[in-house]
This record gives C-alpha cells, sequence and structure tokens, in this order.
C-alpha cells in the first residue's frame, strides 16, 4: 500500500488533508509542574534542629537522634497539645506560630519542598523500605511485588508506592486505611499539594472518584497479604484491533495507554505495522489477515474481552476477516474508528476498502466514530458543519450501525469541538473547548479507545461517549511537541498524582 499520495487524482482522498501545522497557533505546553528540588543530605542541618524539635514532640528517626533525650527536670512544664500545634505551625495556644527554631511548614501548594524524604523541619524520614510495612503490614511485600510486576529490589517500598494512590483514590474507608497503614507516630509528614490534572473538570465533571485502576492495585495487594480483595482482581478487558504507529502517538500504542488510564487491560490484534513519526507515515507492512483474525480468536477465547474497538485496517482481506471473527466471537460492545488517513494525510486505508468497511463492518458496530473527512468519505456527502456532521451521521446510521459518531475536530475550527451522536432517534452535541494546539496526534484513537474501555465497564453508550469526550479533552491540553511535526495527546495529567518516594535502595548485592 503506498504510504503517502498526492489528491484525488491519484486516488488519495484529499479530505484527509489537516490544516498545515505551521498554521496554526502555538502550541498549548504543560509541565508536569514545578521541578522537585533534591539537595544533599542535611543531616547536619536536621541535627542542629533537634532540640527545637524535640521540644515540639516530633518523634526522630533513630538515625538523627545522637544520644537518648535526657530526663525531664523536675517541675518543668510538660508538653502540652498547643505547644506542638505552635512548633507545626499551626493555630493553638495564644500565639500562633512556629516555635523558635522550626521553620514553618510551608503552606499547602506552595511548591516548596525540602530535600527527598526529609519532612518539613529538614529531617530526614526513614527511607521507604522501613515504612513500608506501615502501609502494607510486615511481610509478603515480596509477593505483592511479583504479583504487581514492580521491582523485586524493594518489594515493599514499591507495594507502598502503589498502595498509597490506591488508598488515596479510595478516599473514605478510615478502617481500611487504618489496616494498611498500621498505628502512625509521630506528626503527619508533610505532604505537598497534588498536580491538578490538566483539563479535568472542564465541563464540570469529574472522572470518578473510585478509580477502578487503583482500586484493583490495591485489591491485588490485600489478596497477595491473604486479605479478603476489596474489588475482583482481574481488570475489564478491552480489545483493539488497529496498526501500530512507531511515533507511539497514536495507534495501538495510544490505544493501550488510553486503555489503562480508563482502568481497563487492553489486548492486541496488530493489523499493520506502520513507519510513522511527528511528520507522517513513510512506509505500511500489512500483517495477512489470517494471522489479523487469529490473534482476535486467541485473545478473545483465552482473555475475554469486554468490548472491542478497531482502528486501522489497512485493507479489505483484513475487514473481512475482522468481520467474520466478530461475528462469530462474543467481542463484547463493537466500536469501529474507521480509520482511512493519518493526520498528515497518509494513506491508512486502500481506497478499494471502503466498500468492505461500509457493507461489512459497520452493520456490526455498536458505534462509528468517523472525523468529517471520513463522513464524506463513507457517505458522498460535505460535512463542512453541524448540519452536515447531522445529516452525515443520519446517512451513515441507515448503514446498520447502532450509534454513529461524528467528530468535529475538522469542523468550524476556531469554535469549540462539538461531536454528534445519533441512534437513529436521538441527535445529541457533545461540546467541549476547542484548545488551540497542532499537537493533535492521536485524538480520534483517543477517543474511541476511551469510549471502548467505558463501554467495557459496562457503561451505557452516551456515558461511554461522554467520558470519551472528557478523556480526549484533557488529553489534547496535555498534548506536547515531540518530534518537528505534530505530537501526540497527553495522557500523564491521568498519572502524574505518583507519590514522591524515594525509589528502593540499590545496594551491591552479597549473592555471587
Ligand atoms: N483542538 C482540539 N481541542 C479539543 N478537542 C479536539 C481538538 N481537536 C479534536 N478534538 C476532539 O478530539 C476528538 C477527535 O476528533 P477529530 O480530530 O475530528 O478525529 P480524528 O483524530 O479521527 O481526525 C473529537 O472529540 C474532537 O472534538
Ligand atoms: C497506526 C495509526 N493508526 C491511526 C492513525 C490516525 O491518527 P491521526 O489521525 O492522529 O494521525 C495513525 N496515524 N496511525
Amino acid at each position: 500500500m503506498p504510504a503517502e499520495g498526492e489528491g484525488d487524482d491519484d486516488g488519495r482522498p484529499d479530505e484527509h488533508e489537516r490544516p498545515a501545522v505551521g498554521r496554526q497557533r502555538g502550541p498549548v505546553r504543560r509541565g508536569p509542574g514545578a521541578p522537585v528540588p533534591r539537595g544533599p543530605h542535611r543531616r547536619d542541618a536536621a541535627a542542629r534542629r533537634l532540640p527545637a524539635l524535640r521540644r515540639a514532640g516530633h518523634a526522630l528517626p533513630a538515625r538523627v537522634r545522637p544520644r537518648p533525650a535526657r530526663p525531664r527536670r523536675p517541675g518543668a512544664r510538660r508538653a502540652v497539645r498547643g505547644d506542638v500545634r505552635r512548633a507545626r505551625g499551626g493555630r493553638g495556644g495564644r500565639r500562633a506560630g512556629p516555635a523558635r527554631g522550626v521553620p514553618r511548614r510551608p503552606r499547602r501548594g506552595a511548591g516548596r519542598r525540602g530535600p527527598a524524604g526529609a519532612d518539613h523541619a529538614g529531617v530526614r524520614r526513614p527511607p521507604p523500605h522501613r515504612r513500608a510495612h506501615r502501609l502494607v503490614g510486615g511481610g509478603g511485600g515480596g509477593r505483592a511485588a511479583l504479583l504487581l510486576g514492580l521491582p523485586r529490589g524493594g518489594p515493599r517500598a514499591a507495594a507502598a508506592v502503589v498502595a498509597r494512590p490506591a488508598l488515596r483514590a479510595l478516599g473514605g474507608g478510615v478502617r481500611r486505611r487504618r489496616l494498611l497503614r498500621g498505628r502512625r507516630r509521630g506528626p503527619r509528614p508533610h505532604r505537598p499539594a497534588r498536580a491538578r490534572p490538566a483539563g479535568a473538570g472542564a465541563h464540570g465533571e469529574r472522572l470518578p472518584h473510585l478509580d477502578p485502576v487503583r482500586v484493583d492495585v490495591l485489591g491485588r495487594l490485600l489478596a497477595a497479604r491473604g486479605v479478603a480483595a476489596v474489588s475482583g482482581g482481574v481488570p475489564p478487558r478491552a480489545l483493539t484491533v488497529a496498526g501500530s504507529d512507531s511515533g507511539g502517538g497514536a495507534g495501538l500504542q495510544c490505544d493501550l495507554r488510553t486503555f489503562l488510564c480508563c482502568g481497563v487491560h487492553g489486548a492486541t490484534a496488530v493489523t499493520a505495522v506502520t513507519v510513522q513519526d511527528s511528520r507522517g507515515v513513510t512506509g505500511v507492512h500489512e500483517v495477512p489477515a489470517d494471522v489479523v483474525a487469529a490473534q482476535v480468536e486467541a485473545v478473545v477465547g483465552d482473555i475475554g474481552v469486554g468490548a472491542t474497538k478497531t482502528g486501522m485496517l489497512a485493507s479489505a482481506p483484513i475487514i473481512e476477516a475482522v468481520a467474520d471473527v466478530v461475528e462469530r466471537l462474543d467481542v463484547g460492545p463493537f466500536v469501529v474508528d474507521p480509520v482511512c488517513a493519518s493526520m498528515h494525510g497518509s494513506r491508512l486505508l486502500r481506497p478499494d476498502a471502503l466498500d468492505a468497511l461500509r457493507t461489512r463492518l459497520l452493520p456490526l458496530a455498536t458505534l462509528v466514530t468517523p472525523n468529517a473527512p471520513e463522513a464524506r468519505l463513507l457517505t458522498g456527502l460535505p460535512v463542512t458543519d453541524r448540519a452536515g456532521q447531522v445529516e452525515a451521521a443520519r446517512a451513515l446510521h441507515a448503514l446498520g450501525p447502532r450509534w454513529v459518531l461524528v467528530k468535529g475536530g475538522h469542523v468550524a475550527e476556531g469554535e469549540p469541538a462539538v461531536d454528534v451522536l445519533f441512534d437513529g432517534e436521538r441527535v445529541l452535541e457533545l461540546r467541549a473547548p476547542r484548545v488551540a494546539t497542532p499537537h493533535t496526534h492521536g485524538t480520534g484513537d483517543c477517543l474511541a479507545a476511551a469510549t471502548t474501555a467505558w463501554l467495557a465497564q459496562g457503561l451505557d453508550v452516551v456515558e461511554a461517549v461522554r467520558r470519551g469526550k472528557q478523556y480526549v479533552t484533557a488529553a489534547v491540553v496535555d498534548a506536547y511537541p515531540a518530534g518537528a511535526g505534530a505530537g501526540p495527546v497527553g495522557h500523564r495529567w491521568r498519572v502524574r498524582d505518583w507519590p514522591a518516594e524515594e525509589p528502593p535502595a540499590a545496594v551491591p548485592s552479597t549473592a555471587g
């Protein structure tokens, strides 16, 4: 298959031309927040502050405690709670403010942090592998690490690293927290403010508090400790039947990232390997149709899937093979993203495959998600405004899918990004602010994959598409310029609250 074409005269649909990257407004760059300052070990500074800290009632790690505390002088005033509050810079007693020699605790979100592993007074806390037992109880961390695929060098630390966000995601459940955390000694260590996910809540809705990925991780941790799991150990599964994008921004790479970030295990049936970067596609190697079908059979037969999506299908034989296997097996709700070309205008579907797409695949689809050029290609209708989106949705619905979503990324640019959803009766609009960025590589895959992930978790189509739209909007806000051309949408906004723990120590091995 030719990787690039030049317009209608050579068969390549010029509808797939996107506005040139350079013509768009500058990228919206978002960093992961202020860099974490890392300094030298502050043992000396910590030791200088010891008297004040001891007055404040801090529980000090043994390694910075130079000598046992002196016995109290007879008649000396017993430390009262107010002293502790004052020393920590909180309210209490008459004089609010830090005790002499104890630095004021930085405000939440003030962006200041001490050296890694140090609390607000500059005292090093014990390293994670010595603290982790408070989170996961003693022993068993090795198995937890094994289950979670984490490094074995510091299993408890690794388990703690995973457990902490899981606990945070669980919100309430004081007993559950206590069970895992154990008894806390000393004051609560300072935690820096969490980075707010970019774009989250743009539509007044947040992703669910009870994040399925984290609940599941916690479930596995508990199972490894022999404690009854909080939720089932196996996450929902979804399958993508799609091409590989060597640049990683679109295709199955984008699908897998999105699946994970939406709480499902992703499986793949690879249809083609593309040689692709941020500037375009320079090569395509198709996978034989029977091998594509065999991948679907293997995944569905053994692992099982709650929902399936298609992306780049490359050729009519591959479409036929996928249609055959989807008819035979239970692939769950079936989302067809009728990918015809890349955003750079490189063809990803042979022109003679359009008919197979219309007649074999669309009738099987729970939801089909064309962009405006694809909708035009499939229906022959111009799709240049909202009315055109609705008309195309009606025409596509007549081809057999249960739902049609005509996306608005290429429609009325400069206005909000509005997608039109149609089920044969209702016409619904999903509206989001349009982000001024040229880095929109993978938007369509991201939307379809997120929607598929939510379908795999049992949501209905409207709810799944709403969340898919919410996800892709945040991902466009989080997009970044990787390469000289169009950069990919970003997924890091979903994982930025990884705890600022130190990784486990790498110590010389005594074995061998
Ligand atoms: N600049 C943008 N800002 C916000 N949302 C966008 C932007 N560009 C595309 N989208 C959204 O991303 C999704 C994919 O749209 P579209 O670009 O039309 O598909 P494709 O990537 O298949 O060409 C749609 O929900 C669309 O509204
Ligand atoms: C393998 C593969 N699948 C899909 C796309 C479409 O993504 P985009 O429209 O963002 O280029 C792509 N470029 N490559």
